[in-house]
């Protein structure tokens, strides 16, 4: 026999050997759970469009109970659906657990130069999300409102056509719309509608799409290949949606850029107040291109005194990529999700026109207004509980082996929710559970459910950033479509839902009626 045909044959038993290692962690500590293929563990089922793998946890979570292991490619995760564990890895042990689970085609969090929001940790990830932060404050959202409202005005524009002909229409089409013009207003530099022309679009909505996972699906299993497809897609941007998209705001961040030199040069001084995200972005600039030192830091609180106030040009380039995407998708599906228990639940909608017809009685709807709609915010919190539909990153990556309330976890694990279960669990909710109860929101009860057991928006210092600027958009723009209209189902309405998706967990449509209320 050759040498090398040795050595191929030593390469490929340590090939197998290390996938079969990994493939039987959970076996090995005596965890229970579904364990799927070697090389692949139960990856596959996250990547099946048609029946969404974050629902399967839910029928795992009956077979094995509230902890079990589950291998996906090269990653071991513990799910979990108890609600004392989660708070204890979310809030209590955030120093242990500050990092989430990452495929590899999004590169390394501590090296990445386009490392966002999303993907960041440690001293990284604080540095991003100080600088963020006051974005989305009161005042800025209160700067910010003309913006949601114009647009709200634009989309009734639309819908108005749409309700003259009588018929049913899919909500989530509009809201889509609708959410992908704010973020592109507010974020990037947009300076008008481009409400059912928006190019941008079609590629948001293929990365959301069962196209724009198979790439995640091949790095998840052999990470190398991730690589290799990374640095692929950032020769020929073209062949990814999500690459395609990072450099159309490579191009609107250098047009602002030559912009502002064009200004300089002709003497015209800056207007003090940033015009969107990328000012304020690009006032905050470095002047180096890689804040190199972070990722060898620690991050226990202690270390993490003094935050550095710069983001250099290609961060800037990944947070502009990531509002986009975490604004855009989630909002509209909570929109729809919220629009579909309306129709389906009319006495619930009728008080809650009640409630719009006696805080918003003018034309136009202000800040404060919309800030005394209580029943709203019930009715939007009880639509986010049913349908959690940003649950896949509701997890967190072991980054210091501990022990979770008896538990240990090793380093490198991660730790996923099954926020499904945990959201319908009748020892949090009740045994009404299952209902749509806006009214569970009034009691005060709040703290209880927070301790833990209701985390659409996520929980912890890596809470949901744009939670608060999600709600205004929600409440202005239901407040002006229910002064006027009434959600009604149609033969066309699928009840219940039917539910796909693997990013996020999306209705497959919303056809609604929106009917015209005679007393306006
Ligand atoms: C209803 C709408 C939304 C839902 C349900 C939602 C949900 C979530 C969830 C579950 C997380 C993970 C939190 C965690 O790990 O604890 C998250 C994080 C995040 N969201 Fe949202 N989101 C929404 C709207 C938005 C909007 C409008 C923006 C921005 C324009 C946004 C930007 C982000 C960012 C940047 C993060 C990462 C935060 C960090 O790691 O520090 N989201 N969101």
């Amino acid at each position: 026999m050759s040498l090398s045909l040795l050595i191929a044959g030593a390469l490929f038993i340590g090939f197998l050997t290390y996938y079969i290692w990994i493939w039987s962690f959970w076996i090995r500590k005596g965890v229970k759970g579904p364990r799927g293929f070697p090389f692949f563990g139960v990856i596959l089922k996250f990547h099946d469009y048609e029946n969404p793998g974050l629902l399967k946890l839910g029928e795992w979570t009956k077979k094995y109970g509230s902890i079990y292991g589950i291998t996906e490619g090269v990653e071991k995760t513990l799910v979990v659906s108890n609600p004392e564990f989660v708070h204890e890895v979310f809030v209590k042990q955030f120093d242990n657990f500050y990092g989430r689970k990452t495929n590899p085609i999004q590169g390394d969090p501590n090296k990445n130069k386009r490392a966002h929001l999303v993907l960041a940790q440690g001293h990284r990830w604080k540095r991003l999300r100080t600088l963020a932060s006051p974005t989305f404050s009161n005042k800025s959202l209160r700067k910010i409102m003309s913006t949601v409202e114009e647009t709200v005005v634009e989309l009734m524009r639309h819908l108005d056509e749409a309700s003259a002909k009588g018929k049913a229409v899919d909500l989530l089409d509009y809201y889509q719309e609708f959410t992908l013009d704010i973020i592109g207003r507010i974020a990037m530099g947009q300076t008008e509608s481009l409400m059912f022309r928006n190019p941008m679009l079609p590629k948001v909505k293929e990365i959301f799409k069962k196209g724009g996972k198979m790439p995640f699906l091949i790095a998840g299993v052999f990470p190398i290949a991730g690589t290799l497809m990374r640095q692929l897609f950032m020769k020929f941007p073209k062949f990814s949606p999500a690459f395609g998209i990072m450099n159309t705001m490579e191009k609107a961040l250098n047009k602002r850029l030559e912009q502002r030199a064009a200004d300089k040069k002709a003497g015209i001084e800056p207007s003090g107040e940033p015009q969107d995200f990328i000012d304020l972005f690009l006032d905050a600039r470095a002047n180096v291109d890689f804040i190199e030192e972070e990722s060898t830091l620690g991050f226990a609180k202690s270390e993490v005194l003094k935050v550095d106030k710069h983001l250099t040009f290609d961060e800037i380039i990944g947070q502009l990529f990531v509002f986009l995407l975490a604004g855009y998708d989630t909002t509209a599906l909570s929109l729809s999700y919220s629009s579909y228990l309306l129709a389906t639940h009319p006495e619930i909608q009728k008080k809650l026109q009640e409630e719009v017809d006696r805080e918003c009685p003018d034309p136009e709807v202000t800040f404060d207004q919309i800030s005394k709609l209580k029943y709203m915010e019930c009715v939007v919190k009880e639509a986010l509980r049913m349908y959690p539909l940003a649950s896949l990153v509701h997890n967190r990556k072991c980054m210091k082996k501990t022990n979770v309330l008896g538990v240990e976890i090793d380093e490198g694990t991660n730790v996923q929710v099954d926020t499904w279960t945990l959201h319908y669990d009748p020892k949090v909710w009740g045994d009404d559970a299952s209902e749509f109860k806006p009214e569970r929101w009034e009691t005060g009860d709040e703290l209880f459910y927070a301790k833990g057991g209701y985390l659409p928006f996520g929980m912890g210092p890596r809470i949901c950033i744009g939670m608060r600027l999600a709600m205004m958009e929600e409440k202005l723009l239901l407040t002006h479509i229910l002064k006027k209209y009434t959600f009604d189902t149609s033969t066309e309405t699928e009840i219940p839902l039917k539910l796909v998706g693997s990013a996020t967990i999306a209705p497959r449509n919303v056809m609604l009626k929106l009917t015209p209320r005679h007393s306006n």
